[in-house]
Protein backbone atom coordinates (compact mmCIF):
# COMPACT_ATOMS: atom_id res chain seq x y z
CA UNK A 1 0.00 0.00 0.00
CA UNK A 2 1.14 3.37 -1.12
CA UNK A 3 -0.01 6.37 1.58
CA UNK A 4 -0.14 9.93 0.08
CA UNK A 5 -0.43 12.80 2.87
CA UNK A 6 -3.67 15.39 1.74
CA UNK A 7 -3.60 18.49 3.61
CA UNK A 8 -6.68 21.06 3.92
CA UNK A 9 -5.81 24.79 3.03
CA UNK A 10 -7.30 27.88 4.04
CA UNK A 11 -7.87 31.06 2.40
CA UNK A 12 -5.77 34.24 3.69
CA UNK A 13 -7.36 36.18 1.29
CA UNK A 14 -10.29 35.19 -1.27
CA UNK A 15 -11.48 38.37 -3.71
CA UNK A 16 -13.96 37.19 -6.49
CA UNK A 17 -12.94 40.25 -9.49
CA UNK A 18 -15.88 39.48 -11.71
CA UNK A 19 -18.80 36.48 -12.75
CA UNK A 20 -17.29 34.83 -15.89
CA UNK A 21 -19.43 33.73 -19.18
CA UNK A 22 -18.71 30.48 -18.22
CA UNK A 23 -20.73 30.69 -14.86
CA UNK A 24 -17.29 30.36 -12.84
CA UNK A 25 -15.99 33.18 -10.76
CA UNK A 26 -12.58 34.67 -11.40
CA UNK A 27 -10.85 35.05 -8.28
CA UNK A 28 -7.75 36.75 -6.50
CA UNK A 29 -7.02 34.74 -3.87
CA UNK A 30 -4.00 33.67 -1.45
CA UNK A 31 -4.32 30.29 0.00
CA UNK A 32 -1.95 28.48 2.10
CA UNK A 33 -1.77 24.39 3.63
CA UNK A 34 -2.71 23.20 7.43
CA UNK A 35 -1.32 20.29 8.75
CA UNK A 36 -4.48 18.52 9.18
CA UNK A 37 -5.09 16.19 6.47
CA UNK A 38 -6.46 13.28 5.67
CA UNK A 39 -4.39 9.97 4.55
CA UNK A 40 -4.90 8.08 1.29
CA UNK A 41 -3.51 5.24 0.97
CA UNK A 42 -3.46 3.58 -2.71
CA UNK A 43 -3.15 -0.58 -3.77
CA UNK A 44 -3.14 -2.00 -7.11
CA UNK A 45 -6.03 -4.18 -8.20
CA UNK A 46 -5.50 -6.27 -11.71
CA UNK A 47 -9.48 -5.89 -12.29
CA UNK A 48 -8.80 -2.68 -13.83
CA UNK A 49 -11.68 -0.87 -11.92
CA UNK A 50 -11.32 2.01 -9.21
CA UNK A 51 -12.87 1.46 -5.63
CA UNK A 52 -13.65 3.55 -3.03
CA UNK A 53 -12.88 2.58 0.82
CA UNK A 54 -13.76 5.11 3.43
CA UNK A 55 -13.30 5.57 7.59
CA UNK A 56 -16.09 8.35 6.91
CA UNK A 57 -19.69 7.28 5.55
CA UNK A 58 -20.55 10.68 4.54
CA UNK A 59 -18.40 10.88 1.07
CA UNK A 60 -19.59 9.21 -2.02
CA UNK A 61 -18.05 6.31 -2.71
CA UNK A 62 -18.75 6.00 -6.62
CA UNK A 63 -17.60 8.87 -9.10
CA UNK A 64 -19.07 11.32 -7.51
CA UNK A 65 -15.72 11.06 -5.47
CA UNK A 66 -13.15 13.45 -6.07
CA UNK A 67 -10.00 10.42 -6.13
CA UNK A 68 -12.17 8.33 -8.06
CA UNK A 69 -11.93 11.26 -10.75
CA UNK A 70 -8.72 12.01 -10.45
CA UNK A 71 -7.93 8.27 -10.72
CA UNK A 72 -10.11 7.75 -13.88
CA UNK A 73 -8.97 10.92 -15.40
CA UNK A 74 -5.50 9.39 -15.42
CA UNK A 75 -6.62 5.90 -16.61
CA UNK A 76 -7.94 8.05 -19.39
CA UNK A 77 -5.84 10.08 -20.31
CA UNK A 78 -2.67 7.60 -20.17
CA UNK A 79 -4.63 4.24 -21.14
CA UNK A 80 -3.55 2.42 -17.75
CA UNK A 81 -5.32 -0.66 -17.47
CA UNK A 82 -4.34 -1.44 -13.50
CA UNK A 83 -7.62 -0.44 -11.33
CA UNK A 84 -6.79 0.88 -7.96
CA UNK A 85 -8.33 0.61 -4.35
CA UNK A 86 -8.52 3.55 -2.54
CA UNK A 87 -8.65 4.22 0.98
CA UNK A 88 -9.71 7.60 2.44
CA UNK A 89 -9.13 8.15 5.30
CA UNK A 90 -10.91 11.08 6.75
CA UNK A 91 -9.70 13.77 9.46
CA UNK A 92 -10.43 17.15 7.08
CA UNK A 93 -14.23 17.89 8.00
CA UNK A 94 -16.56 17.58 4.88
CA UNK A 95 -17.96 20.31 2.37
CA UNK A 96 -16.01 22.82 5.18
CA UNK A 97 -14.18 25.62 2.90
CA UNK A 98 -11.04 23.50 3.27
CA UNK A 99 -10.79 22.06 0.00
CA UNK A 100 -10.82 18.17 2.05
CA UNK A 101 -12.18 16.38 -1.24
CA UNK A 102 -9.73 18.21 -3.66
CA UNK A 103 -6.54 17.80 -1.73
CA UNK A 104 -7.60 13.88 -1.77
CA UNK A 105 -7.86 14.25 -5.35
CA UNK A 106 -4.63 15.49 -5.39
CA UNK A 107 -2.61 13.40 -3.67
CA UNK A 108 -4.76 10.65 -5.42
CA UNK A 109 -2.80 11.97 -8.77
CA UNK A 110 0.68 12.27 -6.74
CA UNK A 111 0.69 8.80 -5.31
CA UNK A 112 -1.11 7.38 -8.92
CA UNK A 113 1.79 9.05 -10.66
CA UNK A 114 4.10 7.35 -8.76
CA UNK A 115 2.49 4.09 -8.55
CA UNK A 116 1.71 3.93 -12.20
CA UNK A 117 5.05 4.58 -13.43
CA UNK A 118 3.63 7.54 -15.17
CA UNK A 119 6.55 9.82 -14.97
CA UNK A 120 4.40 13.08 -15.09
CA UNK A 121 5.82 15.98 -13.45
CA UNK A 122 4.42 18.25 -10.90
CA UNK A 123 3.17 21.11 -13.11
CA UNK A 124 1.41 18.36 -15.35
CA UNK A 125 -0.57 16.58 -12.57
CA UNK A 126 -1.54 20.58 -11.36
CA UNK A 127 -3.03 20.84 -14.90
CA UNK A 128 -4.88 17.39 -15.27
CA UNK A 129 -6.35 18.65 -11.43
CA UNK A 130 -8.03 21.70 -12.60
CA UNK A 131 -10.15 19.38 -14.36
CA UNK A 132 -11.45 17.62 -11.21
CA UNK A 133 -11.93 20.93 -9.76
CA UNK A 134 -10.78 24.43 -8.96
CA UNK A 135 -9.08 23.81 -6.32
CA UNK A 136 -7.32 20.79 -7.06
CA UNK A 137 -4.26 22.68 -9.01
CA UNK A 138 -3.32 24.20 -5.71
CA UNK A 139 -3.70 21.51 -3.59
CA UNK A 140 -1.09 19.20 -5.93
CA UNK A 141 1.47 22.32 -5.03
CA UNK A 142 0.61 22.81 -1.60
CA UNK A 143 2.90 25.59 0.42
CA UNK A 144 1.34 29.29 -0.38
CA UNK A 145 0.62 30.41 -3.35
CA UNK A 146 -1.53 33.23 -4.79
CA UNK A 147 -4.77 31.61 -7.08
CA UNK A 148 -5.83 33.33 -10.24
CA UNK A 149 -8.05 32.18 -13.14
CA UNK A 150 -11.26 30.26 -11.48
CA UNK A 151 -8.39 29.65 -8.86
CA UNK A 152 -6.58 26.71 -11.34
CA UNK A 153 -3.45 29.39 -12.04
CA UNK A 154 -0.93 29.01 -9.50
CA UNK A 155 2.24 31.24 -8.38
CA UNK A 156 4.25 30.14 -5.76
CA UNK A 157 5.06 33.08 -3.08
CA UNK A 158 6.54 33.50 0.81
CA UNK A 159 4.65 31.79 2.84
CA UNK A 160 3.59 33.26 6.10
CA UNK A 161 5.99 34.08 9.34
CA UNK A 162 5.57 31.14 12.01
CA UNK A 163 2.04 30.64 13.45
CA UNK A 164 -0.40 28.75 14.81
CA UNK A 165 -4.08 28.33 13.67
CA UNK A 166 -7.28 27.30 15.24
CA UNK A 167 -10.32 26.10 12.91
CA UNK A 168 -13.72 25.89 14.28
CA UNK A 169 -16.62 24.20 11.91
CA UNK A 170 -19.87 24.30 12.84
CA UNK A 171 -22.52 21.45 12.28
CA UNK A 172 -23.19 22.81 8.92
CA UNK A 173 -21.95 21.62 5.35
CA UNK A 174 -22.33 24.69 2.89
CA UNK A 175 -22.62 24.31 -1.02
CA UNK A 176 -19.76 26.13 -2.65
CA UNK A 177 -21.90 26.81 -6.11
CA UNK A 178 -24.82 28.35 -3.90
CA UNK A 179 -22.20 30.36 -2.18
CA UNK A 180 -20.43 31.57 -5.36
CA UNK A 181 -24.48 31.61 -6.40
CA UNK A 182 -25.55 34.29 -3.82
CA UNK A 183 -22.67 36.53 -3.89
CA UNK A 184 -23.55 40.39 -5.16
CA UNK A 185 -20.30 42.33 -6.12
CA UNK A 186 -21.76 45.62 -5.51
CA UNK A 187 -22.34 44.98 -1.77
CA UNK A 188 -18.66 43.59 -0.50
CA UNK A 189 -15.51 45.17 0.77
CA UNK A 190 -12.36 43.54 -1.45
CA UNK A 191 -9.75 42.28 0.49
CA UNK A 192 -5.78 43.70 -0.10
CA UNK A 193 -4.69 40.95 -1.73
CA UNK A 194 -1.48 43.50 -2.85
CA UNK A 195 -0.81 44.31 1.19
CA UNK A 196 -1.13 40.41 1.97
CA UNK A 197 1.37 39.41 -0.56
CA UNK A 198 3.76 42.43 0.89
CA UNK A 199 3.46 41.12 4.38
CA UNK A 200 4.14 37.55 2.99
CA UNK A 201 7.31 38.82 1.29
CA UNK A 202 8.54 40.53 4.42
CA UNK A 203 7.62 38.12 6.90
CA UNK A 204 5.41 40.97 8.55
CA UNK A 205 2.80 39.49 10.87
CA UNK A 206 0.95 41.94 12.28
CA UNK A 207 0.48 43.39 8.50
CA UNK A 208 -0.19 39.47 7.43
CA UNK A 209 -3.30 40.17 10.17
CA UNK A 210 -4.55 43.04 9.12
CA UNK A 211 -4.72 42.18 5.34
CA UNK A 212 -6.95 39.10 5.69
CA UNK A 213 -10.52 38.97 4.00
CA UNK A 214 -12.61 36.77 1.78
CA UNK A 215 -15.65 38.24 -0.24
CA UNK A 216 -17.65 35.37 0.24
CA UNK A 217 -18.15 36.25 3.76
CA UNK A 218 -20.97 37.90 3.05
CA UNK A 219 -23.01 35.36 1.63
CA UNK A 220 -22.34 32.47 4.18
CA UNK A 221 -23.05 34.82 7.03
CA UNK A 222 -26.19 35.60 5.29
CA UNK A 223 -27.32 31.91 5.19
CA UNK A 224 -25.66 30.70 8.42
CA UNK A 225 -25.14 33.29 11.17
CA UNK A 226 -23.51 31.02 13.76
CA UNK A 227 -20.74 31.81 11.58
CA UNK A 228 -20.85 35.03 12.67
CA UNK A 229 -21.38 34.04 16.21
CA UNK A 230 -18.20 31.74 15.63
CA UNK A 231 -16.01 34.32 14.05
CA UNK A 232 -16.41 36.93 17.18
CA UNK A 233 -16.02 34.35 19.51
CA UNK A 234 -12.48 33.38 18.01
CA UNK A 235 -11.85 37.09 18.54
CA UNK A 236 -12.78 37.41 21.76
CA UNK A 237 -10.85 34.59 23.07
CA UNK A 238 -7.78 36.50 21.20
CA UNK A 239 -6.97 35.07 18.17
CA UNK A 240 -4.86 37.95 15.95
CA UNK A 241 -6.69 37.68 12.91
CA UNK A 242 -10.03 35.53 11.90
CA UNK A 243 -11.45 34.70 9.04
CA UNK A 244 -13.85 32.15 6.92
CA UNK A 245 -11.92 29.94 4.59
CA UNK A 246 -13.27 29.42 1.38
CA UNK A 247 -16.77 29.25 1.17
CA UNK A 248 -17.40 28.22 4.82
CA UNK A 249 -18.53 27.32 7.06
CA UNK A 250 -15.03 26.66 8.82
CA UNK A 251 -13.63 29.77 10.70
CA UNK A 252 -10.07 30.12 11.36
CA UNK A 253 -8.02 32.06 13.69
CA UNK A 254 -3.94 33.01 13.62
CA UNK A 255 -1.53 33.42 16.65
CA UNK A 256 1.69 33.92 16.43
CA UNK A 257 3.09 31.78 19.89
CA UNK A 258 1.49 28.46 20.85
CA UNK A 259 0.54 29.39 23.94
CA UNK A 260 -1.76 31.64 22.79
CA UNK A 261 -3.49 28.73 21.31
CA UNK A 262 -5.39 26.80 24.01
CA UNK A 263 -7.28 29.61 25.39
CA UNK A 264 -9.05 29.82 21.86
CA UNK A 265 -9.35 25.91 21.66
CA UNK A 266 -10.70 25.33 24.84
CA UNK A 267 -13.08 28.26 24.36
CA UNK A 268 -14.41 27.54 21.02
CA UNK A 269 -14.94 23.92 22.04
CA UNK A 270 -17.87 25.17 24.30
CA UNK A 271 -19.63 25.78 20.28
CA UNK A 272 -18.27 23.73 17.88
CA UNK A 273 -17.45 19.92 17.87
CA UNK A 274 -14.80 20.33 15.42
CA UNK A 275 -12.47 22.22 16.67
CA UNK A 276 -8.33 22.07 15.41
CA UNK A 277 -5.14 23.51 16.46
CA UNK A 278 -2.82 23.53 13.47
CA UNK A 279 0.52 24.39 12.42
CA UNK A 280 0.80 25.89 9.02
CA UNK A 281 2.51 23.83 6.66
CA UNK A 282 5.15 26.11 4.34
CA UNK A 283 6.99 23.56 2.29
CA UNK A 284 5.82 23.71 -1.14
CA UNK A 285 5.55 19.40 -2.27
CA UNK A 286 7.74 17.85 -4.80
CA UNK A 287 7.06 14.27 -6.38
CA UNK A 288 8.66 11.74 -4.38
C1 LIG B 1 -14.36 28.69 -2.53
C2 LIG B 1 -13.06 27.93 -2.70
C3 LIG B 1 -11.88 28.85 -2.32
O1 LIG B 1 -10.67 28.13 -2.23
O2 LIG B 1 -12.93 26.77 -1.88
P1 LIG B 1 -13.91 25.83 -0.99
O3 LIG B 1 -14.79 26.66 -0.15
O4 LIG B 1 -14.69 24.98 -1.96
O5 LIG B 1 -12.97 24.99 -0.16
C4 LIG B 1 -12.86 27.50 -4.19
O6 LIG B 1 -12.91 28.63 -5.05
C5 LIG B 1 -13.82 26.45 -4.68
O7 LIG B 1 -13.14 25.56 -5.46
P2 LIG B 1 -13.72 24.07 -5.77
O8 LIG B 1 -14.44 23.57 -4.56
O9 LIG B 1 -12.60 23.26 -6.32
O10 LIG B 1 -14.79 24.42 -6.86
P3 LIG B 1 -15.27 23.62 -8.17
O11 LIG B 1 -15.57 22.21 -7.77
O12 LIG B 1 -14.35 23.87 -9.30
O13 LIG B 1 -16.62 24.38 -8.46
C6 LIG B 1 -17.81 24.20 -7.74
C7 LIG B 1 -18.78 25.31 -8.13
O14 LIG B 1 -18.38 26.54 -7.49
C8 LIG B 1 -18.55 27.64 -8.37
N1 LIG B 1 -17.24 28.29 -8.62
C9 LIG B 1 -16.07 27.66 -8.30
C10 LIG B 1 -14.86 28.29 -8.52
C11 LIG B 1 -14.87 29.58 -9.09
N2 LIG B 1 -13.73 30.25 -9.31
N3 LIG B 1 -16.04 30.20 -9.39
C12 LIG B 1 -17.24 29.57 -9.17
O15 LIG B 1 -18.30 30.14 -9.43
C13 LIG B 1 -19.19 27.09 -9.64
O16 LIG B 1 -20.58 27.21 -9.49
C14 LIG B 1 -18.80 25.63 -9.62
O17 LIG B 1 -19.74 24.82 -10.28
N1 LIG C 1 -12.84 12.71 -1.23
C1 LIG C 1 -13.81 13.54 -0.83
N2 LIG C 1 -13.78 14.09 0.39
C2 LIG C 1 -14.75 14.95 0.79
N3 LIG C 1 -15.79 15.30 0.04
C3 LIG C 1 -15.88 14.80 -1.20
C4 LIG C 1 -14.89 13.91 -1.68
N4 LIG C 1 -15.21 13.60 -2.94
C5 LIG C 1 -16.36 14.27 -3.23
N5 LIG C 1 -16.78 14.97 -2.19
C6 LIG C 1 -17.98 15.84 -2.18
O1 LIG C 1 -17.52 17.17 -2.35
C7 LIG C 1 -18.29 18.11 -1.60
C8 LIG C 1 -17.35 19.20 -1.03
O2 LIG C 1 -16.48 18.62 -0.13
P1 LIG C 1 -15.10 19.19 0.41
O3 LIG C 1 -14.03 19.06 -0.59
O4 LIG C 1 -14.90 18.48 1.70
O5 LIG C 1 -15.44 20.68 0.77
P2 LIG C 1 -15.00 22.13 0.27
O6 LIG C 1 -15.24 22.21 -1.22
O7 LIG C 1 -15.90 23.05 1.05
O8 LIG C 1 -13.59 22.36 0.63
C9 LIG C 1 -19.02 17.30 -0.55
O9 LIG C 1 -20.39 17.55 -0.70
C10 LIG C 1 -18.72 15.83 -0.84
O10 LIG C 1 -19.86 15.03 -0.95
Amino acid sequence: MLYVKAPAKINLTLDVLYKRPDNYHEVEMIMTTVDLADRIGLENRNDGNIHIVSTNGFIPSDNRNLAYQAAQLLKDTYGVKEGVTITIEKEIPIAAGLAGGSSDAAATLKGLNELWNLNLSIDTLAELGAKVGSDVSFCVYGGTALATGRGEKIQNIASPPPCWVVLAKPKIGVSTAQVYGGLSLDEVEHPNTKQMLQALESGDYDLMCESVGNVLESVTFKLHPEVVMIKEQMKRFGADAVLMSGSGPTVFGIVDHESRISRIYNGLRGFCDEVFAVRLIGERNTLA
